[in-house]
């Protein structure tokens, strides 16, 4: 007898999901890393330690610069932005790759029919190729980006003008992240929020954070929230 074949249904009121690039979706610290460093020699200034660039990740490129300057450098910030820029857009995608999980969670939340958006403070010269190259920009219906609207996460804007775009009310979206910024955005804008165990909250470790839930994987997330 063939198999019954049956679509996965959401088992929760959720109705759309938003989800955070950097650090959620893909893991770009090797290429902002890279980037950065390559600006500070450029400046003749010291580098930094990936680990280290990793907690200057997650509020978008001109803060990232920022925290990259010694003090009495933040005068050159201007320069150093364009810098970061000219070398980000060689380094962007190069060592990027998926977190495990990624792939099989947006399959699965597919299969569901249920829409989706990337929400990332990263600007949109850089997340729309990223999302191209690593072969994951068809699974979402559009993105926001760092620039694309007057304001970014940790501000509610992003995530209403998700809902509203996607035609829900907030409560009926799940936004998932990595950081504070996420939570605070979700938390504001009325979303429910989860955020990803991995990924760079290093200034606020995730368990610290406010949220409904904490997974290892989306391939986790997916499985909690679907009805097979
Ligand atoms: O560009 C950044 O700082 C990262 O952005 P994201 O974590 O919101 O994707
Ligand atoms: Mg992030």
């Amino acid at each position: 007898m063939p198999a019954k074949l049956t679509t996965p249904r959401l088992r929760t009121q959720i109705r759309t999901l938003t989800l955070d690039l950097d650090g959620t979706l893909l893991n770009t610290l090797p290429d902002l890393a890279a980037a950065a460093n390559d600006m500070l020699r450029e400046l003749g200034l010291p580098e930094y330690p990936d680990a280290t660039i990793a907690s200057f990740v997650g509020h978008g490129i001109a803060h990232l610069v920022a925290r990259c300057l010694p003090e009495a450098n933040l005068t050159e910030h201007a320069e150093a932005l364009r810098i970061f820029r000219h070398h980000y857009t060689h380094e962007n995608g190069r060592r990027t790759v998926l977190y495990p999980g990624v792939l099989e969670g947006l399959h699965a939340w597919q299969a569901t029919g249920v829409p989706m958006a990337v929400i990332t403070n990263k600007a949109a010269a850089f997340s729309e190729p990223l999302l191209v190259a690593t072969g994951i920009s068809s699974f979402f219906d559009f993105v926001l980006s760092g620039d694309s609207l007057p304001e970014k996460k940790p501000h509610p804007l992003p995530l209403l003008h998700a809902c509203q775009q996607f035609g829900v009310a907030p409560g009926e979206n799940l936004h998932i992240g990595d950081s504070r910024h996420d939570a605070a955005a979700a938390r504001s804008a009325g979303c429910p929020v989860w955020l990803v165990s991995y990924g760079y909250s290093t200034d606020a470790p995730v368990q610290s954070v406010d949220c409904d839930a904490i997974v290892a994987t989306l391939a986790e997330a997916a499985q909690r929230m679907i009805n097979g």
